[in-house]
């Protein structure tokens, strides 16, 4: 019997190009001005230390950490320093409007339905919960955030790491067993499924078709009560 729901982002509850196309070109068009005004910031501080120590270069001044910034980008290196600071330069397209957060409409109905059923919705994304809960509270269908019970980024750890799986199963407090990850990702499914999970693959037209994982290509296909 399944007690909770993980889903992944991008490629899952969210078409790829609206990260791809939208999210990381207002990330780095911003990103300079976003460091030059707001590097003295704590959080904004802590995530540049992060990237000195990530790229070996602990001297970097903040021209050097831009364009080492900028390099993860060309690489989409799922860098948790990195992916703080895309989380907050969204924050100003999401609040001004430049753009909602992208959700396949049949994202909305089934969690609706799965947390009536009484399963618990979490999100695992390389991206920061912080700009995880700014996807789904500025959505194509509003604030949506209340539907989760939880959120997790690479904090926990990277998301084709089986360790990963284990500690957000720890926060949950459910048997692995009782837990389904949603993902376009089959190495992402595939650590899932070593850490004892249900998986399920999403194929949204241009992703990933080689797995062992069984496979949907939205959400209205999938019954937590029949996995
Ligand atoms: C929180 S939306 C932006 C997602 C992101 O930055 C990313 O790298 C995609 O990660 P995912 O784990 O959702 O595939
Ligand atoms: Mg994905």
């Amino acid at each position: 019997m399944i007690r909770a729901i993980v889903t992944d982002i991008e490629g899952t509850t969210s078409d790829i190009r609206f990260v791809h196309n939208i999210l990381f070109p207002y990330a780095r068009q911003h990103l300079a001005s976003f460091l030059r005004e707001n590097a003295h910031q704590p959080e904004v501080a802590a995530a540049l230390h992060s990237v000195r120590e990530e790229a070996d270069q602990p001297q970097a001044d903040l021209d050097a950490v831009t364009e080492i910034l900028l390099g993860f980008m060309d690489q989409d290196r799922k860098s948790t320093g990195l992916k703080a600071l895309q989380g907050m330069i969204w924050r100003d397209g999401y609040v001004n409007g430049s753009f909602t957060g992208h959700l396949y409409p049949d994202v909305l109905p089934a969690l609706t339905r799965w947390k009536a059923q009484g399963i618990e919705l979490y999100v695992y994304s390389s991206g920061s919960v912080a700009a995880q809960k700014l996807l789904f509270g500025y959505s194509d269908e509003g604030d949506i955030t209340d539907l989760f019970s939880g959120y997790f980024d690479t904090h926990v750890g990277a998301k084709r790491e089986v360790a990963a799986y284990r500690a957000i199963a720890a926060e949950i407090g459910q048997p692995a067993e009782q837990l389904l990850f949603l993902s376009d990702i089959h190495q992402e499914l595939d650590a899932a499924a070593e850490a004892g999970w249900q998986t399920l693959q999403l194929l949204r037209g241009d992703a990933d078709g080689e797995s062992r994982h069984r496979q949907v290509t939205d959400f209205s296909q999938i019954n937590p009560e029949s996995i």
